[in-house]
């Protein structure tokens, strides 16, 4: 096919492979609503469907294994992918066939969100597969994304203070992942901290805690926002950076939808930055 070189544009590419939120907070609404703000074009393998609002999730549709292979090797073999992220897995077959795609293609762009439960308690990822994230997907990952609860859960140690925080970063890097992200939301205190272990060092980054009720898909958030950054060709920190001030603009914009935990706002970071 002729193509007008003039009009072509690089783009950075990035693929999320996640569950479908109905209600548009969390999952592969959220992750896309987020690339598209920091100006990545983003595609999406969704893994299973969800019917959920701000009230909660009312049902989980897995698909199967196959389908999710289909939808990566589809943006795969044609378009590419600069950066890769994983949210809602749900089953050990799905992380298997995900972690076989990753190996298949070569990505090393890949941020894990080891998405387990939902805000509103819905399990989103089957207990006998936590195994398989340890041991199949972080030894292909280059950023895991915990909050507290779910590095509680991929280390089977509990967090109390900095000191265990520390000690589930150094665990979580001993599956395999070359940078891990625990993330502060369900701590306490005047700052959500985020902890950076690159295997080395730590680093954290700090942001006011919102007293809030929109906090619906802050993961999901976060995470996309960091991949973003990877697919234009940052470092991790400095992607992290710029997910954390995009999570803080969008918790404090939070929309006022729903009658339940709302969404954050994926537009307020841009606003943010356009002349007033
Ligand atoms: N109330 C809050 N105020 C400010 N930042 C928050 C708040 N809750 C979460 N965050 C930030 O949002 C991001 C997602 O964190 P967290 O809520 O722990 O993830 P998850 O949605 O996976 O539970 C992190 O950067 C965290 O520091
Ligand atoms: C499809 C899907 N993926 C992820 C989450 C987690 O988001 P949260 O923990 O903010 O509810 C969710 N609720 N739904």
């Amino acid at each position: 096919m002729e193509m007008d070189i003039h009009s072509r544009q690089q783009v950075a590419r990035a693929l999320t492979i996640a569950g479908s939120d109905s209600g548009g907070g969390a999952g592969i609404q959220a992750d896309l609503k987020t690339f598209q703000e920091l100006g990545v074009y983003g595609m999406s393998a969704i893994t299973a469907v969800t019917a959920q609002n701000t009230l909660g999730v009312q049902a989980v549709y897995p698909l199967s294994p196959d389908a999710v292979i289909q939808q990566i090797h589809a943006v795969g073999d044609d378009i590419g992918v600069d950066a890769v992220k994983t949210g809602m897995l749900f089953s050990s077959e799905i992380i298997l066939a995900v972690a076989e795609a990753i190996r298949h293609f070569g990505w090393t762009k890949v941020v894990v969100d080891p998405v387990m439960v939902a805000k509103g308690g819905a399990v989103l990822l089957q207990e006998e597969a936590i195994r398989a994230l340890t041991g199949k997907l972080l030894p292909l990952t280059a950023v895991v994304t915990p909050n507290i609860p779910e590095a509680e859960q991929l280390t089977g140690s509990s967090i109390r203070g900095k000191a265990d925080k520390e000690e589930a970063a150094r665990r979580l890097a001993g599956f395999g992942a070359r940078y891990v992200i625990i993330k502060g939301g369900h701590d306490e205190g005047a700052e959500a901290v985020d902890l950076l272990f690159d295997g080395r060092y730590f680093t954290e980054l700090a942001g006011k805690r919102i007293a809030t009720g929109h906090t619906h898909g802050t993961g999901c958030t976060f995470s996309a926002a960091l991949t973003a950054g990877l697919a234009r060709g940052l470092e991790v920190e400095s992607a992290m950076r710029e997910a954390k001030a995009f999570i803080q603009a969008a918790i404090e914009d939070g929309i006022k939808i729903g009658g339940g935990r709302g969404p954050t706002n994926h537009w307020a970071f841009q606003r943010s930055r356009l002349p007033r």
